[in-house]
Parts: structure tokens; C-alpha cells; sequence
């Protein structure tokens, strides 16, 4: 994951020769595919392409559509199969399409703002502290998000991580120390909420896929058999035959039959068939309520007696409490039931956090790849969605939060899944909670 920090990182502007008003930054030396290190390169394309040509700009830390099809379409396909909960992680995730790049004149207001950028990255570069939980850390490559200072209309390309679009004709020199390089992403003054994921986010998927979910199938048939009368799993065994109605006509799907007379068979049959039932869902990484519902519930006994125990990316901890300082909100998103949420929370290896937490929300508002989801978050909360930084390891989810004009921040951990090269350069990447800056702290 470490990889030698090139020499020197510039930024490459109008007259770098190297993407002609682009204001790519480039790296001298390249990182690998998929590498911990990768600076997140500009959005080019649409953004900028919107804002010379006055429509609408996209909004957030996200970055712009790279998709040469329209993004819908891109989503389209889908959604539909996740509609039903189906991950967004491979084999259903899109294959990239081609980039988008734009080279149309930028606009005075574009040139400002880049200025200002520059500017407010030099003002502020003497009050960053490399994150010292970053072993190494080296190469600052500051990217100063001025959300704040102008219209949304240049807040949208404005709001890119480092190297985000800008076309400078300068070059920057870099924070340069040891080891590794490292991409600090500020976050913008508006931004008063910041909603997380879990797996793949907070916690690591290897957590989930190796403890949480191999205790479901060890257990769902005992656990059936010796809670089947109580009110609880009778609620969940309706909601899973609810959901298998809804999913007949998938291949594969186990459908739950409902009491017929004999009592005896009736129950066996209706155990087997949840037990399969359960297992399909599983065997395909479904994110249903139903699914999640009966997890949660059965992950309780477990946690509660001490058979398990959450883990949390290092960094987590620490800054979850260092923005609470700063004033922020800090939500979970997660399609983990929010009782799941609890538990884990509540039963980690850095103890009891929840009182970190000032609230959950799970699939009953709505899917993770859905933007009204982001909508319904941002009213409960009693916030706009512009105020929430949605943090996620699936670009599918930040898709859609950046479409209710949530911002966006793609998380990269080991274990998760790869991204496109697109997904690379469109998105503000990630590698630690530390790599956030917070203009309030
Ligand atoms: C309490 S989360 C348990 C893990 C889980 O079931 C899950 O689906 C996590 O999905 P996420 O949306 O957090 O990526
Ligand atoms: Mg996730």
C-alpha cells in the first residue's frame, strides 16, 4: 500500500503542457491502479463544462459525470436491480465509460476561483498537521475546498478534492517529507453534518463478510427454531415472506409458504424455507430490510454476550470525536439495521461509542442508491442536504446522495472494492477519516 512519493507533484495548468487548461495534477512519478496513494485527479469534464456553458453544475465534493452516456442511462440498469437490494459491489457494478473532457474556455469566474483557492490553500497550509496516525505521512497535497466564498454555481467544480479542476497557470510546491504522500480533502464551511457508512467505511467488509455474517448462517436455523413463537420473530419472518413475494421472479429466489394445517411439518417446512431463504439472500449480498431486520435481532444475543466484538478502522474513533468538537453531527447510513448499528456501536473494541453517534438510519427511509433517501435524511435531521458530507465506499451511493446535493467523499480501505479509473478521478478519495480537514478545527 505505501509506494515511494514522487520527487515532485505539480500542478499542471494552462501552460504545463500537460492537459491544456486542465489543471490536472499530475504526479511525475504515476501511481499504481487502485493505489492507497492516488490524488485524486480533476474533474475536467461536465463540471466545468456546465459552468462555461451556464447550465446547472453538480454539486458537492463529489466530482462531475464522466460518463459519455447519459448518467441516468449509466444508473439506470442498475438501480433497478438494486432496487431490490441487490449490492452495488461487483458483478453488478457498471463497467466505466468513456470521459467527458472538456476543453472549452473557462470563465473569469472559474479563474477567480481558482485564485482564490490557491490563496486559500497557501493561508491555510501552515495549519496543517500531517494526521500522525498516518504512518509516514509525507507529501501534503492540500486541496482547499471554498464552498463558502462563492455561488453553488462555482461551488460545484470549486468543491473538487486536490487538483480538483482547477486551471492554474502556477505550479504549487508541495509539502514534502518522508515516506508516502497523502491528499488532504478540506471539507466545506457548510457542511455541519457528517453522515458514514459502515462496511467498507467505518469497519472494515473482511469484519462483516469473516465474524457478522458467517454468525447469521452458523445460527439462523437455531435461532428460528427456539424463537419462532416470539412476537419479534414472527414479525421478521413475515417481512422476509413479504420480501420473497416481491422477489419471485428473480432466479433463484425461495419463497416462504405460510401455515397449511399440521402443525409439525408446517413449522419444519416454514424454518427450511426461511433458512434457504435467508442463505439466497445472502449468497447475494442483498441489502434488504428483511434481510437486515432478522440479522440485527440475532446479532443481538451474540453481542450482548460478549461473542463479538465491532471493529473500526483506527482512524475512526479519533476523528469522530474531533469533529463532534469541531460542532459537527455525526450520523450513521448504513443498510445495517439500525438496531445492527447499535450493537455495534455499543459493543466495539474501542468500547461503548454510541454516545458518538447522534443518530442512525438504515433502509426504512429509503435504499442507499436512492437520492429521495438523501432528501428524507437531510429533513429528518432538520438540515439542508448541502449541510451533510456523506462518507462511503460505494461510488453507487455517493452517486445518488450527490444528486440531492449531499456532498461526497468515496472512502478507499482494504478489502473494499476496486474503483474505475473514472470513479478515481471524479471522486474525492479517501483513505482515512484523517484526511478530512475541517475548516473549523
Ligand atoms: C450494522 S451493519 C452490519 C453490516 C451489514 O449488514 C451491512 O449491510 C452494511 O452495509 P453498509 O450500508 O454499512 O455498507
Ligand atoms: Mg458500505
Amino acid at each position: 500500500m505505501t509506494e515511494a512519493v514522487p520527487k515532485r507533484t505539480r500542478w499542471a495548468g494552462k501552460g504545463s503542457g500537460a492537459g491544456q487548461g486542465k489543471g490536472t495534477l499530475t504526479s511525475p512519478a504515476r501511481h499504481s491502479r487502485g493505489s492507497r496513494l492516488h490524488v485524486p485527479r480533476p474533474c475536467h469534464s461536465r463540471r466545468l463544462h456546465q459552468a462555461a456553458e451556464g447550465s446547472r453544475p453538480r454539486s458537492g465534493l463529489g466530482g462531475s459525470r464522466l460518463c459519455s452516456r447519459p448518467r441516468e442511462a449509466h444508473f439506470d440498469g442498475l438501480r433497478s436491480r438494486l432496487a431490490g437490494g441487490q449490492s452495488a459491489s461487483p458483478p453488478y457494478f457498471p463497467r466505466p465509460l468513456g470521459g467527458h473532457r472538456s476543453t472549452a474556455p473557462q470563465p473569469a469566474h472559474v479563474v477567480r476561483a481558482c485564485a482564490a483557492r490557491l490563496l486559500f490553500g497557501v493561508q491555510h497550509l501552515g495549519r496543517l498537521a500531517l494526521p500522525s496516525r498516518v504512518p509516514g505521512a509525507g507529501l501534503c497535497a492540500f486541496s482547499p475546498l471554498v464552498a463558502r466564498r462563492y455561488p453553488r454555481s462555482d461551488r460545484s467544480w470549486a468543491s473538487r478534492g486536490a487538483g480538483g479542476a482547477l486551471p492554474f497557470t502556477s505550479e504549487a510546491e508541495p509539502v514534502v517529507a518522508s515516506g508516502r504522500e497523502m491528499v488532504v480533502v478540506s471539507v466545506p464551511a457548510e457542511v455541519t453534518v457528517i453522515l458514514l457508512d459502515i462496511e467498507g467505511t467505518t469497519t472494515p467488509i473482511a469484519f462483516v463478510k469473516d465474524t457478522l455474517f458467517p454468525y447469521i448462517k452458523e445460527n439462523v436455523r437455531e435461532y428460528l427454531q427456539t424463537h419462532w413463537d416470539e412476537e419479534e420473530c414472527q414479525q421478521d419472518v413475515s417481512l422476509l415472506r413479504k420480501q420473497a413475494e416481491e422477489d419471485a421472479h428473480l432466479d433463484g429466489a425461495v419463497p416462504i409458504p405460510v401455515a397449511s394445517g399440521n402443525a409439525v411439518d408446517d413449522l419444519q417446512r416454514m424454518i427450511q424455507a426461511v433458512v434457504d431463504n435467508v442463505y439466497w439472500q445472502m449468497s447475494h449480498d442483498r441489502k434488504t430490510t428483511a434481510l437486515k431486520q432478522l440479522q440485527g435481532h440475532m446479532w443481538k444475543a451474540a453481542f450482548a454476550a460478549g461473542r463479538m466484538k465491532a471493529e473500526f478502522f483506527a482512524d475512526v474513533v479519533p476523528a469522530v470525536r474531533r469533529w463532534r468538537e469541531a460542532g459537527m453531527k455525526v450520523y450513521i447510513y448504513s443498510s445495517g439495521s439500525v438496531e445492527a448499528q447499535k450493537l455495534l456501536f455499543g459493543h466495539s473494541t474501542e468500547g461503548d461509542i454510541l454516545e458518538l453517534i447522534d443518530g442512525h438510519f438504515d433502509t426504512k427511509i429509503g435504499h442507499k442508491v436512492e437520492s429521495e433517501s438523501y432528501r428524507k435524511i437531510a429533513d429528518s435531521i432538520g438540515c439542508l442536504t448541502s449541510n451533510i458530507l456523506f462518507l462511503t465506499d460505494v461510488t453507487l451511493e455517493a452517486s445518488a446522495a450527490e444528486e440531492a446535493d449531499v456532498h461526497v467523499a468515496v472512502v478507499v480501505r482494504p478489502g473494499n472494492a476496486g474503483l474505475t479509473d473514472d470513479e478515481k478521478t471524479y471522486y474525492n478519495l479517501i483513505t482515512s477519516f484523517s484526511e478530512l480537514y475541517l475548516p473549523s478545527t
